[in-house]
């Protein structure tokens, strides 16, 4: 399975139209991968949080356009990354797009754990609450968002859903990527499974962010890693690798579920 994650730059002094377009014509020149991959919220930028008002979009509005578009065109499974969505009642929601090669959307996921604790996301977006796995031919992607990667018992219910590639957009900051590059492998080695996670380059809203798109394998070992800067991340992988090593080393069979809290 050949993936190619789109580490696209998000800064200012681009236009969302503008950093569309080129999104679009970087998901056309991956024609021949099996799975191209872009980050979070890369129209506004994670961080610029006084544009996610402007910004957002309904979500068949011009980002699922143009993705949905490009995703056909390049015969891919696409996913697009996040958008800040409106939904119908104005409520906001960082909601990631993923399309099958035929440009049709195969699934919506929005955020769980929002960023920010009492400010940005955390109080300018809502919540989502599902669980999203698609299934590719060859494997399943589990669906996670950027901030969700330090919530291990989601990717833990998305490995029980079936999860066997765990695919997570992001716009992570610079000044943590010590803990972006340690989360992606923990999940990898914890889940038995690989992590695709994608992050933007750049700086906007001041805050620069990480790069450093990563690939794990199912052993926690690091298949491939962006610079700093805007790059595209090609990696072939063989998706069988995800049983073989559940069955070598079977661990997530280990698992004792339900422990009780001790009374004091
Ligand atoms: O958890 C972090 O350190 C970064 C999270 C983040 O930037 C986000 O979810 O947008």
């Amino acid at each position: 399975m050949r993936a190619s994650l789109i580490q696209i730059a998000v800064d200012e002094g681009e236009t969302t139209e503008a950093r569309r377009l080129r999104a679009a014509s970087l998901v056309r020149e991956q024609a021949g991968a099996d799975l191209v991959v872009l980050p979070e919220l890369w129209t506004t930028g994670a961080f610029a949080f006084e544009a996610f008002g402007d910004g957002a979009e309904p979500l068949e509005g011009p980002t699922y356009e143009a993705m949905a578009k490009a995703a056909g065109d390049a015969g891919v499974w696409l996913h697009a990354g996040s958008i800040p969505e409106r939904a119908a009642d104005g409520q906001l929601y960082n909601t990631s797009l993923v399309f099958s090669p035929s440009g049709d959307l195969a699934a919506a996921y929005r955020k769980i754990h929002r960023f920010g604790f009492d400010k940005g996301e955390a109080v300018l977006m809502g919540a989502g609450h599902e669980l999203v796995t698609v299934r590719l031919p060859g494997t399943t992607l589990g669906v996670a968002t950027c901030y969700d990667l330090r919530f291990p018992e989601l990717f833990r219910s998305l490995v029980d859903a079936g999860a066997e590639t765990l695919v997570v957009p992001a716009g992570w900051p610079e000044r943590r990527r010590s803990h972006w590059t340690l989360l992606a492998q923990a999940r990898a080695v914890e889940n038995q499974a690989f992590v695709l996670a994608c992050g933007t380059a750049g700086t906007h809203a001041g805050v620069p962010q990480a790069g450093h798109s990563i690939v794990v394998d199912p052993w926690g070992e690091v298949l491939a890693e962006a610079g700093a800067d805007e790059e595209v991340l090609t990696v072939e992988f063989d998706p069988a690798k995800v049983a073989r090593t559940r069955e070598q080393f079977p661990a997530l069979k280990d698992r004792v579920l339900g422990l009780e809290t001790p009374r004091r």
